[in-house]
């Protein structure tokens, strides 16, 4: 029985070949940042307070001036397409009928045309700039054309992170049966055999793209890096403003200058992201930079929490400390690897019915309303509480140079 997001992972790591699952778990190096992202949930604590009417709670927010139905918004993952097939199209259409927002990231296997034809949700496109230039303003026409609502550019990415599972299983596009995973993509033919009504294996917007032939597979890290900018610059978002209209968002921020220089520059949201962990490893936390972005922003743009979201008190947290809004990766992805359209629909489900409980339970029944008061924390001095609306309770333990003492 599902009632978790871990039951989703169980049931999609069943589902789908080892090499795909790697892929998705995939994180850089030894893995620090993507332990830290759930290991940083767990210094924030719960204030509660009791008595309070909690008959009717209310976890609806808005970002970007639109309403959402959950504060979780579906996060841009590149070959969502081999999860299911049209996997990126079944996405968008379960955040649509959950009222949210789903990414189309520049690497789907679905085109942004396909996608967009399929879900009336409120759409964003993921941009990766691509040295050809050329090739990254017709993404942005082609965003533009299909009716994207924001353009989200992502930041942490000038070259592909160490995912050293995926380099040892030789994963490529299309997936490849070699001698080390035959017995095992044997043990998956549910998986071959659904896929073989996918429309096509490879990056979909680039089906013309000369490296992308339908003989040859092509490594994906090595693809990405051979195309991808960088030395790609601030000069490059300015660019970007100039010819998308829309709102833009930057994600992969993780610290003061970076969100101060981004508000600046008239991003309308930043998105505090270490990519889940599978970029530089050793960044602290996505939850632990939030307070520091969200200090310096001081409410000049919109601030996304974006890394290791199970749970929907994660998410509480998350808005407590300031942020507008939650972006999940892997939560929906196993989702759709276990049950296509229906269960990305009950990854949201579970979420967003945790989020109600743990409202009622901690006495706070306005998402919109939380503010820091709802935490305590047991805290290094860079996250002492601030003067900002969303002061942090400290808790009676705090901890000292020379080791934790009460206070
Ligand atoms: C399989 C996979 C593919 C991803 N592809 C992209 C991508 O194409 N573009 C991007 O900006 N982020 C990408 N990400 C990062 C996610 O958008 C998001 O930052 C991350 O998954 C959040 O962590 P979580 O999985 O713990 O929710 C990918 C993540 C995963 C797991
Ligand atoms: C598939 C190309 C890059 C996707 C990505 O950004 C990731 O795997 O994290």
């Amino acid at each position: 029985m599902i009632v978790s997001i871990d039951d989703l992972r169980q049931r999609a790591r069943r589902r789908l070949p080892r090499t795909v699952f790697d892929y998705v778990e995939g994180a850089a190096d030894d893995g620090f940042t993507s332990g830290a992202n759930r290991r940083g949930f767990d210094r924030y604590l719960f204030r509660a307070r009791a008595l309070v009417d909690v008959s009717a709670v209310d976890h609806s927010t808005t970002l970007l001036g639109e309403k959402l139905a959950t504060p979780i918004i579906l996060g841009p993952t590149g070959l969502a397409g081999l999860l299911a097939p049209r996997g990126e199209e079944l996405a968008a259409k379960a955040a649509a009928s959950r009222g949210t927002v789903f990414t189309l990231s520049t690497m789907s296997i679905g085109t942004l045309e396909e996608v967009a034809a399929a879900a009336p949700s409120p759409l964003w496109f993921q941009l990766y700039v691509w040295k050809d230039r050329s090739v990254t303003r017709a993404l942005v026409e082609r965003a533009k054309a299909a009716g994207y609502r924001a353009l989200c550019l992502t930041v942490d990415v000038p070259v592909m992170g160490n995912r050293e599972q995926d380099r040892r299983n030789g994963f490529t596009l299309p997936p490849r049966v070699q001698f080390s995973n035959v017995m095992d993509v044997l043990r998956h033919l549910g998986w071959v055999l659904r896929m073989s009504k996918s429309p096509r294996a490879t990056f979909g917007n680039f089906v013309d793209h000369p490296s992308l032939t339908r003989t040859d597979a092509v490594g994906v890290a090595r693809f990405t890096n051979s195309q991808f900018d960088p030395s790609v610059t601030w000069k490059d978002v300015e660019w970007l403003r100039s010819i998308w209209t829309g709102p833009l968002v930057l994600k992969g921020i993780t610290c003061a200058e970076d969100a101060r220089q981004a508000v600046s520059l008239g991003v309308e949201a930043v998105i505090v992201s270490n990519h889940g962990g599978r970029q530089l490893d050793f960044l602290p936390g996505a939850i632990d930079v939030l307070p520091e972005v969200v200090d310096a922003v001081e409410g000049r743009a919109e601030v996304i929490l974006d890394g290791g979201i199970r749970r929907g008190s994660d998410v509480v947290k998350a808005v407590a400390m300031g942020a507008r809004a939650c972006m999940v990766g892997r939560p929906f992805l196993y989702g759709l690897a276990a049950d296509g359209q229906a269960g990305v629909e009950l990854s949201l489900d579970i979420l967003t019915s945790e989020i109600d409980r743990t409202l009622a339970l901690l006495g706070r029944p306005r998402l919109r309303e939380l503010d820091r008061s709802a935490l305590r924390v047991d805290t290094p001095a860079t996250l002492e509480p601030t003067a900002s609306p969303h002061r942090l309770e400290t808790s009676t333990v705090t901890r000292r140079a020379g080791g934790t003492s009460d206070t």
